[in-house]
């Protein structure tokens, strides 16, 4: 494949928004693939894609087509949430060309593989990232936290040629053979963090009132993560979501404000997927099991999906 070719962006969304628009200011070829018509309409109607970084805010009109359009695909990065990543999959394979290369940026475990079940021709990268971003409004992003991009393919070492064009946009990243720990690190970090501070309306910081609740979650989440290959993510568990937790005392974690906001949370992604795990394996983890029944009561009972 090219390293030339342009980046395909499916998520005009807060990250996919935020590595568009640092792309595309490099002088990358960029084009953003939206759901239909429709929203090619308010993003041609919205005369394109805004960043507010440091509180300024430059507009950046990026080509934009919809998922329907025929043009092959030779790079694609999937930007949306975890539930939608499968379906966006399965909308873009025809356009996907052999050996090209699908990023996937989602939180948790799980869509990624559901991806490549999809996209079998397809070389997938994995992403994780501690970068922060928020839609303001429709196609206008805010930049809010800085933070590092983790990439890595487990099937394949190699790093991709298009890699330094990600330094050229001034995306701080590492090519890792080691993302799926970083994937699982994260995974255990949010299991610990969010699901527990939906459950006491709280902000990251009051965590430290539940050091019991939350030191017996780790205990469980480190259990897990041995069992799964993964001993180096259960390091220092505690520490680092201690740490977490003071570093966004003031924040509501993500979880929190999906509730908050009567959106569809990536449970299945996060917490399910960690007590789905457990249940393969085999391993007990009997306080995961009751926090993720309290999250799934909790969201119920506000109308949300449980999936
Ligand atoms: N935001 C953040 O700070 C961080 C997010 N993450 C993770 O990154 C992932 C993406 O999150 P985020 O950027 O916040 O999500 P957003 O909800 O902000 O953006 C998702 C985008 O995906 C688009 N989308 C979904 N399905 C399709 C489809 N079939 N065709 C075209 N577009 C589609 C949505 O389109 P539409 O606009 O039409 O709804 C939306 O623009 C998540 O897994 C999240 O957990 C990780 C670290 C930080
Ligand atoms: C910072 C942290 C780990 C917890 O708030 C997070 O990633 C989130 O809110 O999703």
């Amino acid at each position: 494949m090219s390293d030339d070719a342009p980046w395909h962006i499916l998520g005009a969304g807060s990250l996919g928004g935020l590595w568009a628009a640092r792309l595309a200011r490099a002088g990358l070829p960029v084009r953003l693939v939206l759901r239909d018509a429709g929203r090619l309409a308010a993003y041609r109607a919205a005369g394109g894609l805004t960043l507010v970084e440091d509180g300024v805010a430059t507009q950046l009109p990026i080509a934009a087509e919809t998922v329907a359009e025929p043009a092959p695909i030779q790079r694609l990065l999937l930007a949306c949430k975890a539930y939608d990543a499968e379906a966006a999959a399965v909308a873009l394979a025809p356009r996907l060309a052999a050996g090209s290369d699908v990023l996937v940026l989602q939180n948790g475990l799980g869509s990624q593989d559901a991806v490549a079940r999809r996209l079998p021709g397809s070389r997938r990268v994995l992403v994780s990232s501690t970068e922060g971003a928020f839609r303001e409004g429709d196609f206008r992003v805010v930049f809010a936290g800085r933070g590092f991009t983790w990439l890595g393919d487990p099937d394949d070492p190699t790093p991709p040629g298009w890699l330094e064009q990600l330094q050229r946009a001034g995306i701080p990243y590492a090519w890792t053979p080691a993302i799926l720990s970083r994937l699982w690190r994260k995974l255990a970090l949010n299991c610990a963090i969010n699901p527990a501070s939906v459950l006491h309306d709280c902000r990251n910081g009051e965590l430290a009132d539940h050091p019991e609740e939350i030191a017996g979650l780790c205990v469980e989440l480190g259990h897990l993560l041995e069992a799964s290959g993964q001993p180096a993510a259960a390091e220092g568990l505690f520490d680092e979501v201690q740490a977490v937790i003071r570093a966004t005392a003031g924040n509501y974690s993500s979880m929190h404000q999906d509730v908050a906001h009567g959106r569809r949370t990536e449970i299945a992604y996060l917490l399910g997927h960690a007590c789905a795990q457990a249940r393969r394996l085999e391993v007990p983890v009997p306080r995961l099991d009751a926090l993720e029944a309290r999250l799934r009561a909790r969201l119920a009972a506000r109308g949300l999906p449980l999936d």
